[in-house]
């Protein structure tokens, strides 16, 4: 597979006043094209530095201690020069976080905010083209308004809305990667699936190539092609999602499905006390298609 992601032997360590601690142990993880991959573990493990690491966010942190490859696209993001990395942000690679509201800009227009990712690809960009371009893209998450969003500021628009503004403008550049780190968990429970729903199709529709980052179990299967589960900064167990399901060989997974949440109203219950056959080696599933 000529991989869109190829991390081989990622390790990252934080340095501080007793020295330095490790967090990422040596984690290898891919991407297709076009595929939908999903990194999931309880919280702490590393996701969110994983993800960062792949933004070249983490690569100019004084105290941080970055090994390994992360190649994208034929390209190793932790060797190419700051101002290249940062080229790709926004462009070639996107990012929706968890929450809408508090991402935006509160003080910029949507119109506007738009029109400075735009012109991140294309400089010379007039207003009305990004506009333009906008509200298409505004139409693509269902909404019905455009215009109105475009000149309306993030406060003024609901959290769902402004989670739908956050996909179109992640993918308004068309980057062959979005990073997804736990969309919508900010929200209510209906409009998260409504958001993840969404989501969904339009990197279908587009054939965006998605690492989503998340601790919830349930929402993956409906999302993800493939899954990678994440223990202390290694990955324990890796395989199409169905594969993963229905015979989950680690025992961490085990204990991440049985704390996946039922719609009780009863809240998220709490990731089950770990022991030591955690520890067990990785678990890789093969064949069977998801
Ligand atoms: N800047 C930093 N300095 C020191 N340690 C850090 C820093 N950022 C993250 N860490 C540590 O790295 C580990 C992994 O953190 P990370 O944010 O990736 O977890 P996560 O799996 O994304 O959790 P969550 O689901 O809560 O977001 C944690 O132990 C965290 O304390």
């Amino acid at each position: 597979m000529s991989a869109l992601l190829d991390i081989r032997d990622l390790r990252l360590g934080f340095k501080g006043l007793r020295g330095i601690t490790e967090v990422l142990h040596g984690i290898d993880l891919a991407i297709a094209a076009g595929e939908r991959v999903a990194l999931v573990g309880e919280s702490g493990s590393g996701k969110s530095v994983t993800a960062r690491i792949i933004l070249g966010l983490l690569q100019e942190a004084r105290a941080a201690r970055v090994s390994g490859a992360v190649e994208f696209d034929g390209r190793d993001i932790s060797t190419m020069p700051a101002r290249q990395r940062a080229k790709l942000r926004g462009t070639e690679m996107s990012m929706i976080f968890q929450d809408p509201t508090s991402s935006l800009n509160p003080t910029f227009t949507i119109g506007r905010q738009f029109a400075e990712v735009m012109r991140r690809r294309q400089p010379e960009m007039s207003r009305e083209a990004c506009d333009r371009r906008a509200s298409e893209m505004l139409a693509e998450v269902s909404i019905p308004d455009p215009a109105r969003v475009l000149s309306a500021y993030p406060f003024q628009l609901s959290g769902g809305m402004n989670q739908r503004v956050m996909i179109a403008m992640a993918l308004v550049n068309h980057p062959k990667l979005l990073l997804a780190d736990e969309p919508g968990t900010a929200l209510d429970v209906s409009v998260q699936a409504l958001t993840l729903r969404l989501m969904h199709d339009l990197v279908e529709r587009h054939g965006t190539a998605v690492l989503f980052i998340s601790h919830n179990l349930g929402v993956v299967r409906e999302f993800a092609d493939r899954v990678y589960v994440i223990y202390r900064g290694r990955i324990v167990e890796e395989g199409p999602t169905r594969a993963l399901f229905d015979n989950p060989g680690h025992a961490y997974t085990r204990a991440l499905m049985s704390a996946v949440p039922r719609i009780t109203g009863a809240g998220l219950p709490e990731v089950p006390e770990v022991s030591d056959d955690f520890l067990a080696p990785m678990v890789r599933h093969t064949g069977g298609a998801a």
